[in-house]
């Protein structure tokens, strides 16, 4: 490793006229990645360069060395160079030989970043606790990039522990205690996801505008129909560069217009937003059973950094940063400062991926997002189908009919950015289709009332002790913009679930979608 690393550091730029080669360039990072040290330098094609200016530029990129500068001049505080007389392998501390490093020039670039990315969960429930939890466990495990203390914002209740349940406090009994209170002393979320233990870096917070405050990184995480409320509270309350990711699934709807969940998050807060959705049963990533999810995220331009790790620019930046309707956006985005850690596709994976969570890095925040939120009108159909008595071929037909539906609609309404492999390739596509149809709470509970008769409202008040169905509003919410739009009659499937949830239609009418 030491021959290898001083043979690319300093024969490459006398003996080749510095072509650095991506095989070189791969050997230098994952050397450097290896050594496991902070610190950025750019390696220049001319052994001659005096200054800054002069550059005949093949940057390298190799973060992790460090040297021991000799001669240095600084011709900027962001961007210096520097004459490296000497060079230290941080792997052995052993110097280099002298003779063939004497006028080796460096530049080197910023400072390493000072801040870590704080990160804020919006929502505790049994997905925003689940993802708190994974969250948590990476923040501990990545200290360079992440403070390790995870903000989770918890809509404070009142709940009274069980007998039954280990944290039962015979001196409390049945008096009810704050949930917040309940999470932090025994790391559990006794009502959302009960028998999980919890991170001790989860800090359960009743308090929106203190758990948001100085975060960098927010996680909204909560039924949707709440994401207004919750926006509204918190704008002007947050970080100007925070950047976020919705784990929601559901749209917005006003009149005749529908908006991604985060791109109205994004809109309404002034930042950048992306979307997080896949094949996740919470309960079942809880108890650490592999699963895999897609994250949708097209990095701001403000915040790319450059080969060097310099952020483009400072302050406020007007980015050409497009939405999803391929429209440069109007929020004049904050750039994420240069004393901060970047924050790219790189840097989420680290943030969510864990190994029982796969994560899929794309852009297509079209896709993720709509496949995450229709998908769970499709679900209660499936429910509905499976209620009635008919099985799984039933509702292999309603699921076909229903991802149908879906990319239309996305094609319909979003064919500027629409990727439409999303709905193929990845998790957020046909993946939650499979899962949602088949396991989670929509059809499940949409089954049970068909069983017993009775709407689906009444099953989500007496049955899921404060948890929601997404469906349900997702359903009105589609179908009233569909109407709006006087298209409805083009989403059958999606008209007739919102029929059967106002008992104005049958299950038995479904098969008639079939009918050519
Ligand atoms: N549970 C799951 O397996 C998955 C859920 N999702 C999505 O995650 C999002 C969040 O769902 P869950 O965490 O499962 O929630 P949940 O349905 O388990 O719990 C409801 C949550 O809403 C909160 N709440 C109630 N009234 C509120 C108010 N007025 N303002 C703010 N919050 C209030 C409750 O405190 C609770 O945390 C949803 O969009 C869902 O579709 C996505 C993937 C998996
Ligand atoms: O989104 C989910 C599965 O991917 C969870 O769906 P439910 O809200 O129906 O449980």
């Amino acid at each position: 490793m030491r021959r290898e690393l001083g043979r690319s550091l300093l024969v490459t730029p006398y003996k080749t006229g510095c072509r650095i080669t991506p095989a070189l360039q791969t050997l230098l990072y994952s050397t450097s990645l290896a050594l496991g040290h902070r610190r950025s330098f750019c390696l220049h094609s001319s052994p001659n360069a005096t200054s800054h200016s002069d550059h005949s530029h093949k940057h390298i990129h190799f973060p992790e060395l460090s040297c021991n500068p000799l001669n240095q001049g600084f011709s900027s505080q962001r961007s210096r160079v520097a004459r490296f007389s000497s060079w230290t392998c941080l792997a052995t501390q052993q110097p280099l030989a002298r003779e063939r490093t004497q006028t080796l020039k460096m530049a080197v670039t910023a400072d390493p970043p000072r801040q870590k990315h704080k990160v804020t969960v919006i929502g505790s429930g049994n997905w925003g606790t689940t993802v708190a939890k994974l969250v948590a466990e990476n923040t501990r495990g990545c200290p360079d990039l992440f403070e390790e203390e995870v903000q989770m914002w918890v809509y404070e209740e009142d709940v009274v522990i069980p007998s039954g349940s280990p944290h039962y406090d015979a001196s409390v009994g049945d008096k009810p205690q704050k949930l917040t209170s309940i999470i932090n002393k025994y790391h559990e979320n006794v009502k959302y996801l009960p028998g999980i233990p919890l991170p001790t870096n989860i800090v359960a917070n009743p308090s929106l505008l203190d758990a948001v405050k100085d975060s960098s990184i927010l996680i909204f995480n909560l039924p949707h129909e709440f994401i207004g409320n919750i926006c509204k509270q918190i704008k002007g309350h947050i970080l100007p560069f925070a950047r976020g990711i919705s784990c929601i699934k559901g749209v917005t709807v006003t009149d005749d217009k529908i908006e991604l969940i985060c791109e109205y998050i994004g809109e309404e807060l002034g930042i950048y937003c992306g979307a997080l959705s896949g094949a996740n049963i919470a309960s079942e990533i809880a108890n650490e059973m592999w699963c895999e999810t897609t994250i949708a995220y097209n990095t701001p331009p403000c915040d790319r950094r450059d080969v060097n790790g310099a952020a483009a620019e400072n302050g406020h930046v007007m980015a050409e940063h497009r939405d999803s309707r391929g429209k440069v956006i109007k929020t004049q985005l904050t750039a994420l400062p240069h004393d901060y850690p970047p924050l790219d596709h790189g840097e989420l994976h680290k943030l969510f991926s864990r190994p029982y969570f796969t994560v899929s890095m794309v852009s297509d925040v079209v896709g993720v997002s709509l496949g995450g939120a229709l998908k769970n009108i499709v679900a209660i159909a499936c429910g509905f189908v499976e209620g009635h008595g008919w099985n799984m071929t039933a509702k292999t037909a309603v699921m076909r009919r229903g991802m149908l539906e879906i990319i239309q609609f996305a094609r319909e309404f979003f064919p500027e950015t629409i990727q439409e492999k999303t709905f193929w390739e990845e998790s957020a596509g046909w993946g939650d289709m499979i899962v949602s149809c088949t396991s989670a709470r929509n059809w499940r509970y949409s089954k049970m009332a068909a069983e017993r008769g009775v709407s689906v409202q009444e099953i989500e008040r007496t049955e899921l002790n404060g948890q929601k169905l997404q469906g349900i509003s997702t359903s009105r919410e589609v179908s009233s913009f569909l109407r709006a739009r006087g298209v409805e009659d083009k989403y059958p499937l999606f008209k007739l679930v919102e029929g059967i949830l106002d008992c104005k239609v049958n299950v038995e009418d479904i098969p008639s979608l079939f009918r050519k």
